[in-house]
């Protein structure tokens, strides 16, 4: 069951905690009122989890105590947990009884955890109870409401109940009776094979870097450039002489830009396109965006998905500039969160000024990029600013930033807002523009020293929303428990199980069925309440989705349709069934496409294609398209309301990628695909009510993921103590999730003693920054450099304590995103390896967690 939190979870900051100690509950024999829980081994959780064997070995052995205590030692009398370090501080927490309705206490078992949880709350020492414990687990929802009542969370894992001070994660492996743990260490040999293999390629590497320099950045030469990554490193200032050739230079290439633009805009085809670009509401707000972004050196711009804010904005400033004659000398860089967006967004603006991409209007993604001598306006994604802040820490020759999407709060896009305003006052004449559909301006504003605030309002096409009262009510389709399993083919029996009623409950997060419960349905037919309260939210609605697509196909007015999944098994398993229905896998009359993380680029560009006439298109596609793109020809929008999401557990030092409901942002940007061509219709298969329940803004993912990656880019970018930069952070991380990566990073030999980078370490931050999966991601990129060895770390990883929660396809997918391995080349590699058969006798059949893969001592 997922985390149950405070009312205003999700909406407002969630301060850094510090992880303190869990105290397990055990029934206490000396009272039959199940008596006060036991303090049982206090320094177990207090230990950061890591990898290194030794203190493995205690947190294992200090679990198992635990377990036996609780279960065995019957006899024991147990201490108080709360006798000792009550504090009355955090009163302000207290459980406010005027609230709690008459009778809401129906057993003994209210009281006790009400006095349990009091106590809790007062004492600062501790951070969580946890109780096995059957009446627990019967009583949970009562309990877990006055839990969340007093500002506390609560997680039901299978048999066990905690209750935390912090946010708990969707998965504890130290709660996990099924997965029971083990330490691997590698042998010696294998060690040393991979040191010896690192050293290798090092050099290797370090050799044919000075035979053929970087060459994605060499193709242009123009000092002046933004995408002269040489001339922006460190450049030495131009002697006089030449600096007054370098100005003649610019001025008639400001010149030529001009005569440009002008020859552009008084085209047939200029003139179209700047009759479309004044009918966007960001139009209607150039003058006042232009003078503010003169005036200040920070501005925020809000404003509906579809307004022009990425197309725009960025065009307004070159456009201005050059009007000015200074457009040589205009160099804007602007950050999309995705590959996809940062390409087609540059294809779109350079078709709006009627150039090809490359000219003017470039892009630049990891592995692929189009820009050239003359690029002034350059898309990309946000590591790959990162990565050029790596060699050119004063952003030499950009005149603008603009960081876009930022609801997002990717991590790299949080990282790059610290290093952004660190470098503001140094460079005072460059100007920093943040943008998004919804943001939470007044956050932004206020971190950078009440930064000024544009809204555009107004918005393109009117998008009509469905809910699914309104989808069954409209259609007349009928809920049954059955017809709401998902299938997923045969492999994935356990998938279809996973959806199964009987375990609907502890699958649900806590605000929905709260939601759920609460709702109102009178209004609707009958036979829409009957469906309603059979609903499944823990499925996504294959069959559903089928309906609705066919009512589409068969009663709608032409236009694509984009339905927005979870993931690859989703999309794949969909797909599948779509494929075997008589209307929608009849290629005449449907184009069913896929887009998804892991496709190369020129496959997720299919989706943009039109299809031939009289053909619908339809594409299955996850988060990736759910901002800043525009297929021109959507007009349905389809949303399952989930999206895998990363979470971490500074406790247990462990990431899961699972699927959770999405923020109301990322329904309102899912819903805005449609409705920037022509009106659209968006159908969200879930109640109005489970909307309305939705946290704001999804948990900024520095709080929720590893931070190892990041640990690494503060250290190669030479920006001090890794905590003292995490604390200057928007909203920081936990200290424990700082201090878990930063000892993660030791053991693997990444950070010395000191905190410094070793050479593997400056080796590792030469790799993608894309701290998805942190350890996967650590280590992957350390084998990924090391072919024999390669695939081991994905054969491992199946059964690493990281990954636990991630089936196979997960993996796969994962492996393919962030290091282009291919599923079933991994197996035949991991076969081909000759240290396979040694390691597999070890590994299979375990539920092996706690793997050290290698450790270097410097
Ligand atoms: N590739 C395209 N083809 C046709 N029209 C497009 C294309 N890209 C953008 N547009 C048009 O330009 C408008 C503005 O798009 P833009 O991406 O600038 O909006 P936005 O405000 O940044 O939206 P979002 O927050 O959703 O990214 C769209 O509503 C659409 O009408």
């Amino acid at each position: 069951m997922k985390d149950r939190p405070p009312s205003s979870y999700g909406a407002v900051y969630i301060p850094p905690h510090h992880r303190l100690r869990s105290v397990f509950t055990a029934p206490n024999p000396a009272s039959s009122n199940n008596g006060l829980n036991s303090v049982l081994n206090p320094k177990v959780s207090s230990l950061p989890h890591s990898h290194h064997p030794q203190l493995n070995h205690s947190y294992n052995n200090c679990n198992n105590e635990n377990n036996d205590t609780v279960t065995n030692n019957k006899n024991l009398q147990f201490d108080s947990a709360y006798d000792d370090g009550v504090s009355e501080e955090g009163s302000d927490r207290e459980l406010d009884t005027s609230s709690l309705q008459p009778g809401s206490f129906p057993s003994d078992n209210m009281e006790e955890w009400s006095r349990k949880l009091t106590k809790l709350l007062h004492n600062k020492e501790k951070q969580e109870l946890i109780s096995r414990e059957k009446k627990d687990r019967r009583d949970y929802e009562q309990i877990a409401a006055l839990a969340s009542s007093m500002g506390l969370y609560s997680h039901l894992y299978a048999k066990v109940v905690v209750f935390s001070k912090v946010p708990l994660p969707n998965y504890r492996f130290d709660l996990d009776d099924r997965r029971p743990q083990r330490e691997v260490t590698l042998p010696l040999g294998l060690l040393r094979q991979v040191d010896s293999y690192l050293g290798d390629y090092r050099s290797q590497k370090l050799r044919i870097k000075r035979s053929f320099p970087d060459s994605s950045f060499s193709r242009i030469t123009s000092d002046s450039s933004l995408a002269t990554e040489e001339g922006l490193f460190d450049q030495p200032e131009p002697l006089a002489s030449s600096k007054s050739v370098m100005e003649k230079i610019l001025r008639r290439r400001s010149l030529q830009m001009r005569d440009q633009l002008q020859t552009w805009q008084a085209s047939p085809d200029g003139k179209k396109m700047l009759e479309f670009r004044r009918s966007l509401p960001a139009y209607k707000e150039k003058d006042t965006l232009l003078t503010t972004i003169s005036q200040n050196q920070v501005v925020i711009i809000s404003g509906e998905t579809g307004c022009g804010k990425t197309t725009q904005v960025p065009q307004f400033i070159l456009e201005s500039e050059t009007e000015s004659a200074r457009g040589a000398a205009c160099n804007i860089i602007c950050t999309q969160p995705r590959r996809i967006s940062a390409m087609t967004v540059s294809e779109r603006v350079a078709s709006e000024r009627g150039e090809k991409l490359g000219e003017c209007v470039g892009y630049k993604v990891r592995l692929e990029g189009m820009k050239g001598r003359d690029t002034h306006l350059l898309f990309c994604t946000t590591g790959i600013l990162l990565r050029r802040l790596l060699v050119d820490r004063n952003l030499k020759g950009v005149t603008h930033v603009i960081v876009d999407e930022i609801h997002e709060r990717g991590m790299n896009e949080d990282f790059l807002l610290i290093v952004l305003k660190d470098l503001l006052p140094h460079r005072p004449e460059l100007r920093l523009i943040l943008m998004s559909a919804t943001v939470d301006a007044e956050l932004f504003s206020s971190y950078f020293g009440g930064a000024t605030i544009i809204n555009i309002p107004g918005f393109t096409y009117p998008v009509r929303t469905h809910f699914l009262e309104n989808i069954l009510e409209m259609s007349g389709y009928r809920l049954t428990t059955y017809n709401q399993i998902d299938d997923y083919g045969q492999e994935k029996m356990w998938k279809m199980t996973k959806q199964a009623p009987r375990k609907r409950k502890s699958l649900i997060a806590f605000a929905v069925e709260d939601a759920l419960k609460e709702a109102n349905f009178k209004e609707y037919s009958p036979q829409t309440q009957e469906s309603l309260s059979c609903w499944n939210p823990d499925c996504i609605g294959f069959n559903l989705i089928e309906y609705i697509l066919c009512h589409i196909c068969e009663e709608e007015r032409p236009g694509a349709v984009l339905v927005f999944m979870t993931g690859w098994d989703d999309i794949n398993s969909l797909k599948d069934k779509l494929l075997a229905h008589p209307i929608l896998g009849d290629p005449s009359r449907v184009l069913l496409l896929t887009c998804h993380g892991s496709m190369a680029s020129s496959e997720q560009r299919l989706i943009f294609d039109e299809p031939e006439a009289g053909v619908r298109k339809i594409v299955l596609t996850t988060n990736i398209a759910e901002t800043s793109i525009t297929i021109n020809d959507v007009v349905f929008v389809i949303d399952c309301g989930k999206a895998k999401e990363t979470s971490y557990d500074a406790l247990n030092n462990t990431s899961c990628l699972l699927p959770s409901w999405i923020s109301k942002v990322s329904a309102q940007q899912r819903r805005g695909r449609a409705g920037r061509v022509q009106p659209g219709e968006c159908y969200h298969l879930y109640p109005r009510c489970v909307h309305a329940a939705f946290a704001e803004y999804q948990l900024p993912e520095i709080l929720r993921t590893p931070l190892q990656s990041l640990c690494l880019q503060i250290k190669s970018l030479k920006l001090g103590s890794i905590s003292e930069f995490l604390s200057r952070a928007l909203q920081s991380p936990e200290l424990l999730a700082v201090q878990n990566a930063i000892e993660y990073l030791k053991i693997i030999g990444a950070l010395d003693q000191n905190e410094d980078l070793t050479v593997l370490g400056q080796y590792l931050t030469m790799l993608p920054m894309e701290p998805k999966l942190g350890k996967m991601l650590i280590l992957g990129a350390i084998f990924n450099c090391l072919d024999p060895v390669l695939t081991i770390v994905a054969g491992l990883s199946v059964r690493d304590p990281f990954l636990a929660p991630l089936d196979k396809k997960d993996l796969a997918e994962a492996a393919k995103s962030q290091f282009s391995w291919d599923y079933s080349d991994h197996l035949a590699l991991v076969r081909a390896y000759e240290g396979w058969r040694e390691l597999k006798e070890t590994l299979l059949g375990t539920n092996t967690v706690g793997i050290t893969f290698f450790r270097r001592n410097h």
